[in-house]
């Protein structure tokens, strides 16, 4: 297994008790980025980029690795936000993919979401977000499957290992009262109807990525092994293809059908 060097990206939201275990002075962490071929922010592993490594890490060559996942931990409301598929950000932001995202629970904590985007015209003029978000309290140990089109926020005390497609579009909605910027228009165009039920799972499996727990056993070939325990070493490791990795506690991550076919 080979060690990925994460990165940390300061969050209004964020949570100081990250920099703490991870002896990061200065605003609080709210994302360490655990594997990454972002242009934002992208990870080594070997010496390497995840770009430059991945047709010997997984056997396939990408111009921008395709998953990104991340560490969060909060300590108020992420913005209630929306992000684009695939179709509307190749359009609209000339990107190579939209933005599905999954989390895992390490902690209980809480999220929001909007069943009904056709509602968020009138909040937006009456500032009463009551009836047009559902907050949810999420056991430890839960998969939440946020689709592009849900739109969504994760709650303050949450503490989840993110998988996503690797991009950076999040159109917020409503921020809480903070003065960042909001991305209405777009936010609309892009959002969808869902049911909160629908998106609690015991295992991710959608076509970008693959996710579960695993308490202890072997992992063949490529996959991201990443420790449910977060301590000062905490970082996701490598399993590359053609090799076995034991893994304890761990949530382990693969690439679906959809980056495996391209
Ligand atoms: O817009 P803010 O509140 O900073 O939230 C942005 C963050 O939202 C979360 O739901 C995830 O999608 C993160 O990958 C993203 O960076």
């Amino acid at each position: 297994m080979i060690k990925i060097e994460p990165k940390f990206r300061e969050q209004v939201w964020g949570d100081s008790n990250l920099n703490k275990i991870f002896g990061i002075k200065g605003n609080p962490i709210g994302e360490v980025w655990l594997l990454s071929g972002h242009p934002l922010y992208t990870t080594d592993v070997n010496g390497k980029t995840i770009n430059e490594a991945a047709k010997e890490l997984c056997g396939k060559k990408f111009k921008r690795f395709p998953l990104l996942i991340k560490l969060i931990s909060t300590n108020a409301w992420l913005s209630l936000q929306v992000h684009p598929d695939d179709e509307y950000a190749q359009r609209v932001e000339g990107e190579p993919w939209g933005k599905s995202e999954a989390w895992y629970f390490l902690k209980d904590g809480e999220i929001a979401i909007c069943e009904d985007p056709s509602l968020i015209p009138q909040a937006l003029k009456s500032g009463n977000w009551e009836k047009v978000i559902q907050k949810v309290k999420v056991k430890k140990g839960t998969f939440v499957y946020i689709p592009a089109g849900v739109v969504h926020a994760l709650g303050p005390n949450s503490t989840i290992i993110e998988v996503q497609q690797s991009s950076d579009l999040t159109y917020r909605i409503y921020d809480w009262g903070r003065p960042r910027e909001l991305h209405i228009e777009k936010a609309l165009q892009v959002a969808k109807n869902t049911k909160y039920e629908d998106l609690l799972m015991e295992k991710i499996s959608c076509k970008y990525f693959n996710m579960e727990e695993l308490s202890e056993g072997y992992v063949d070939g490529f996959a991201v092994d990443v420790p449910k325990k977060i301590e000062k070493n905490f970082g996701a490791f490598v399993i590359p293809k053609g090799s076995k990795g034991f893994v304890k506690d761990s949530i382990i991550v693969t690439l679906g059908e959809f980056f495996l076919n391209s």
